[in-house]
């Protein structure tokens, strides 16, 4: 694979008589850890659906994990994403048992079928639990869980095949402070823990950034207005440009802050 995990290659994505995405160039190699950053409406859930295999581009090319998208199989190649969204936890079914949801993250699929699974499989699903801090909800059903319970039990799903590669749409979107400083947090040490995926993040705070992530891309109405190493990204130009209004940006002890500029 050498070392390269994702290759967009000038990717367009169409809807009706719009585009969603124009012209992306993106490549994201082994251990880096992105953010893509961007206002409502940017594109930025398209572009992961892109890298999580879900949508195929309406132009351009797209490569993810060294398979050609539309020449490859997708149901061995999904097992190698983890990959968490809001969208994707709107179709677990709200019995669905936490471990059980874990657990089918082996397979990228939602639902037990008849997959069968070892102890050590669930002794995997445990640890995730535990290494996002919910091992005690192991016997409970999803839609009994709080957001930030779904967040997290989302995202040790999304671990469970030891991925490649680890895609997390929003996952601190509709926390409260304590909830997201606390998921920040855990994300912080999966960022600088070297034997963690390669990750992309799609967020739209700059303060929900977890210490360590290394690289940005910042959208804008379906285009990439900046792109590269994440301090050379988040300057008050790139981010005031890429959400419209003029804003004052500082870092403190590795986290990102911004406000509008009076
Ligand atoms: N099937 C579709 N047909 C037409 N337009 C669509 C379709 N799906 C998404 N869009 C539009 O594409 C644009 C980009 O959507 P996308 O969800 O990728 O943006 P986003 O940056 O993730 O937004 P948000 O931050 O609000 O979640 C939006 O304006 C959205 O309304």
């Amino acid at each position: 694979m050498s070392g390269e995990v994702l290759q967009l290659r000038g990717v367009g994505v169409r809807r009706d008589q719009s585009m969603l995405l124009r012209d992306v160039t993106w490549n994201v190699n082994e251990n880096e850890r992105w953010v893509v950053i961007g206002p409502n409406g940017a594109g930025k859930t398209t572009l992961l659906q892109i890298a999580a295999t879900m949508l195929f581009p309406s132009e351009g090319e797209a490569a993810v994990l060294g398979e050609e998208l539309g020449r490859t199989d997708l149901f061995e190649l999904r097992p190698r994403i983890g990959f968490a969204s809001s969208a994707l936890a709107e179709k677990v079914p709200p019995d669905e048992k936490v471990i059980d949801l874990v657990l089918t993250g082996s397979y990228a699929i939602i639902g037990r079928w008849h997959e069968e699974y070892d102890s050590t499989d669930v002794t995997r699903a445990v640890e995730l639990l535990d290494a996002l801090g919910c091992a005690e909800l192991i016997r409970r059903r999803f839609g009994t869980l709080s957001e930030g319970e779904r967040k997290r039990v989302q995202i040790a799903r999304a671990l469970m095949p030891d991925p490649e590669l680890l895609l997390l749409d929003e996952p601190a979107a509709g926390l409260d402070l304590g909830g997201r400083e606390d998921l920040v947090g855990r994300l912080s040490t999966l960022a600088n823990d070297p034997m963690a995926p390669t990750m992309a993040l799609v967020t739209h705070h700059v303060e929900e950034v977890p210490e360590g992530f290394t690289h940005a891309m910042l959208l804008r109405r379906g285009s990439v207005v900046a792109m590269g190493k994440v301090d050379e990204v988040f300057t008050e130009e790139h981010l005031s440009r890429a959400f419209g209004l003029p804003l004052r940006v500082e870092r403190q002890y590795g986290r990102w802050y911004a406000r509008a500029a009076r």
